[in-house]
């Protein structure tokens, strides 16, 4: 009997493999972490090699840990870090260039090139996104551009693009023996090339880009079977039938499955998702239009995003290129040596600022300094610097649908920091609540591979699963909370306007 259901997290910094039961509880789970690969300032790439080659091993660690087969798994669910290309071979499954990933600038001159004729906005009332480095898009266009011989294979119909979901679909379906070249209405709501109404690539956009359409994977559901894996696997024959990027897995892994509800997801980056239901709202304040999710034939569901480039690899930057703490965890001990700020902002303006602001030319500041300030000041700056751009973007969700969000569902690898989450709710003045299952993710990816294939019946099957873990109310004055925002907004103007001709 299969009694689980097996999601693979293909995300930014690791691949997981994660085995649920019916309860949505975990059973077991595989992670392993990939080289991140930066060539030059700005520069973010991975080994698509790699990832292919974790994501075998962890299905085999999720498996062996339960003492599981393939009998035991009714299907295959698959989320992954979002925008982030690969393009490869299909006649050999060479991949021609590292992934460029979505955190990666690079793309900067082909984005100001496309905007000359109509600004960045140029193509936003149809796919919902603004034109920036953060897409799919102009990473393909990098590739065909700048890899020899890429053009002209492309055209010749050899090579295929996709974002991770759609390398780990095509690998996991058999590769060059057929694999299955596919992705799901919400990575394909990521590239610059999906009409947000018909839900199919745009072929004037294509035809701007410069991009072949035979090299986009087709346009699926993000609950329907797609194909079973390969022979040689230890999964072989299970059908893989759930495909959404990570943030919109989130959003459907906290059950927050209608119109109003949303959540937001601190890892790499911060995500938060807000569903509007069957409605495309186009957003006023700085953020992304996108797709929520689309269960087999039934209608989609749209989303307003508000995406942080830095919230978690802020805290990675801090152990990894400064050294002041040796573990991810460590931040919320070296905060706590401190009573506040102590005078210190930090807005990690590292790839440019993303929502609300969408500044390309703003780069990392740290204002405020006095011979005052430590690294405990400094830790503490960091964090609250995740929740200055959250409330940032809580504002911009707010304003655009005319509420006011009376408490924020959270989830991601930062939300085991209490300081973090009582801050969060401070400066939001609203509870800020975190579920039982903070894998949320892969949890969303199997709910649309188990819903496919019969395993939960419906959606009310899923959010009976949803239980609160633990609350924070706010507890800041007003005038304190005031004055700290403030401060935030005063230092996010330091970092604009910094790159130019003399910066790149
Ligand atoms: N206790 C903590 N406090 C603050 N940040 C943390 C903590 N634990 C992990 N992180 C950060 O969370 C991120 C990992 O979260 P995760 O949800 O696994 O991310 P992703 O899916 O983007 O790989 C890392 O960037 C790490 O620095
Ligand atoms: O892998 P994560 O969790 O950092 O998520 C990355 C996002 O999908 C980028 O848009």
């Amino acid at each position: 009997m299969a009694d689980y259901v097996l999601a693979i997290d293909q995300g930014t910094t690791s691949s997981r493999a994660i085995i649920f039961d019916k309860h949505g509880s975990i059973v077991s789970t595989g992670q392993l972490e990939h080289e991140q690969i930066f060539p030059k300032a700005g520069w973010v790439e991975h080994d698509p090699k790699e990832i292919w080659a974790n994501t075998r091993e962890v299905i085999g660690q999720a498996l062996g840990k339960a003492d599981l087969t393939r009998h035991d798994i009714a299907a295959v669910g698959i989320t992954n870090q979002r925008e982030t290309a690969v393009v490869w071979d299909r006649t050999t499954g060479e991949p021609v260039y590292n992934a460029i990933v979505w955190q990666d600038t690079r793309t900067q001159d082909i984005v100001d090139r496309l905007a000359a004729d109509g600004g960045v906005e140029r193509f936003k009332a149809k796919v919902g996104l603004p034109l920036a480095t953060y897409f799919s898009g102009t990473k393909i266009v990098w590739i065909l551009e700048n890899v020899p011989g890429a053009r002209e294979k492309a055209e010749a119909g050899d090579l295929i693009f996709g974002t991770t979901d759609t390398w780990v679909l095509w690998n996991l379906t058999g590769g060059v023996d057929g694999g299955v070249h596919a992705t799901d209405v919400t990575n394909a709501s990521r590239t610059l090339f999906m009409d947000l109404e018909t839900l199919q690539w745009d072929d004037e956009i294509l035809g701007i880009f410069g991009v072949p359409r035979s090299m986009l994977p087709a346009i699926k559901s993000s609950s329907e079977v797609y194909g079973t894996v390969e022979s040689s696997s230890l999964l072989r024959e299970t059908p893989i039938a759930g495909i959404l990027g990570d943030q919109q897995a989130a959003t459907f892994g906290q059950a927050a499955f209608d119109a109003g509800e949303a959540k937001n997801t601190y890892g790499t980056g911060n995500f938060l998702i807000f569903n509007t239901g069957e409605e495309i709202v186009h957003s006023k304040n700085g953020l992304l239009t996108t797709v929520g999710y689309k269960l087999g034939d039934q209608p989609v569901h749209y989303a307003l995003e508000g995406s942080i480039a830095v919230t978690g690899s802020l805290v990675q930057w801090l152990r990894d290129n400064l050294g002041i703490i040796s573990s991810a965890p460590e931040v919320e001990e070296l905060a706590k040596t401190v009573e506040d700020n102590g005078g210190a902002y930090f807005v990690p303006a590292f790839s440019g600022l993303f929502a609300p602001y969408w500044r390309p030319d703003a780069r990392g500041a740290l204002v405020g300094l006095t011979r005052y300030v430590n690294k405990g000041h400094i830790a503490r700056a960091a964090l609250e610097a995740i929740a200055f751009q959250t409330r940032d973007v809580v504002e911009a969700v707010n304003a655009d649908a005319g509420i006011d969000l009376t408490e924020l569902r959270v989830d991601g690898g930062a939300t085991a920091n209490d300081t973090l989450l009582q801050f969060q709710a401070d400066i939001l003045g609203v509870p800020v609540v975190r579920p039982v299952v903070a894998e949320t993710t892969a949890l969303g990816a199997a709910y649309a591979a188990g819903l496919a294939v019969g395993f939960w019946a419906d959606l009310d099957d899923l959010a009976k699963n949803w239980q609160e873990d633990r609350r924070w109310e706010p507890s800041m004055d007003e005038a304190e909370q005031g004055r700290l925002v403030r401060n935030w907004k005063k230092a996010v103007t330091k970092t604009l306007d910094w790159v130019d001709e003399d910066v790149r």
